[in-house]
């Protein structure tokens, strides 16, 4: 498993007729820091006169294109540039060099328009009044974002619906639980349409049910609406249960650029079947399907899903004998992570 820092581009999602909704072009961000105060009175004084500083690359050479109505998670371990590069393509950091365009517009040039066309929920911080129920806090928003009425009508009523807010949609925000929180958030941040909706970390502090409603509605909003959704989380149940596509940044370079499918089948070493043959001990032959342990009529195949679907790896492995028992085991995407996240680290301490 050789990653190192070089970008693996490996997209397959990318179909051209599509609009692409984010460009991304060599893009780099660096912060100026101050540099600390030697010590003693005269660089105090010194210091009252000309603050020395350095700068600090947070992200550098990023290239990437989202078409419309991808599922992006984006991933990395802490300062690896996640909220840096977010906060660029949403308009509130501007590039120190490079070009992006979002929906036809340079966010941080044109950020009025910009909001027009973008949603953003950024974890537990909330765009809603807390004394407020979310009701009057649409209607402002309305009026804001100047959404025609009917669109308005329509839109509250999608998620009123979907998200299951009708028990709380009159009652002061403070005194509604995280996971309601959570989900007037999302409603307010959909509420004028937006083409791309910017999350960071959208189920941490939510229970088990609570996670799930609010992965399936973003399914559910993009199968729709087609909304274009950039996921930032450490929650890989996230990343498995709503993204197709998976991008990797680890100190400030993109490391990893695919398929969900495909980056398990790399890292993970593919998807296991163990069966136990009903009195036959001979294992199948076949390229695709590698066997990696056999004792008696128990085999352990491991298959890589892009060249083989798991219907067709199950009908040849029992096509010529029966099967008492069967048992499927994918790689676990949060370990894969874990261990490319470590050998970075130990690569980068070496160096
Ligand atoms: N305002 C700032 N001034 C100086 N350095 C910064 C600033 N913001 C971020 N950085 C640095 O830039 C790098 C990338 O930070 P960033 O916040 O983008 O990472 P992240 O992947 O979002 O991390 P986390 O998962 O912890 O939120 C880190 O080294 C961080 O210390």
């Amino acid at each position: 498993m050789e990653l190192g820092h070089q970008a693996i581009s490996q997209h397959r999602f990318i179909k051209k007729e599509l609009y692409p909704m984010i460009e991304v072009h060599d893009v780099s961000k660096s912060y100026r820091v101050n540099r600390p105060r030697r010590e003693g009175w005269l660089a105090a004084v010194q210091s009252l006169y000309a603050r020395a500083y350095d700068w600090k690359t947070a992200v550098s050479g990023l290239n990437f294109h989202i078409t419309e109505g991808e599922l992006v998670g984006f991933i990395g371990p802490n300062g690896a540039g996640k909220s840096t590069t977010v906060k660029m393509l949403s308009g509130v950091l501007t590039p120190t060099s490079g070009r992006i365009i979002t929906n036809g517009i340079e966010p941080s040039r044109d950020r009025k328009h910009n909001a027009m066309h973008i949603g953003v929920v950024f974890g537990q911080r909330s765009q809603l009044y807390w004394d407020l129920p979310m009701d009057d806090t649409f209607r402002l928003f309305q009026r804001m974002y100047r959404i025609d009425p009917a669109v308005f009508r329509r839109n509250v009523d999608f998620m009123v619906e979907l998200l299951e807010m009708k028990g709380f949609y009159r009652t002061p925000i403070r005194q509604l639980s995280l996971g309601q929180k959570m989900r007037a958030n999302l409603a307010a941040a959909l509420l004028h349409d937006p083409r791309i909706l910017y999350l960071d970390e959208p189920t941490i502090g939510l229970d088990v049910i609570a996670k799930t409603n609010i992965r399936r509605f973003l399914k559910e909003l993009n199968a729709e609406k087609k909304t274009t959704v950039i996921l930032t989380t450490h929650d890989m149940d996230d990343i498995e249960e709503v993204c197709e596509r998976l991008m990797m940044i680890d100190d400030g370079q993109i490391i990893y650029d695919g398929g969900l499918q495909a980056f398990n089948s790399q890292f993970g070493g593919g998807t296991m079947l163990e069966v136990e043959y009903k009195g036959c001990n001979a294992p199948l032959d076949d390229p695709r399907l590698q066997v990696v342990a056999h004792t008696g009529n128990n085999v352990t195949y491991q298959f890589d899903r892009t060249d083989i679907s798991l219907g067709e790896a199950v009908s040849l492995v029992s096509r010529r004998h029966e099967l008492r028992d069967l048992r499927l085991r994918e790689p676990e995407l949060e370990k894969t992570i874990g261990m490319i996240y470590t050998k970075n680290k130990r690569q980068r301490e070496l160096k």
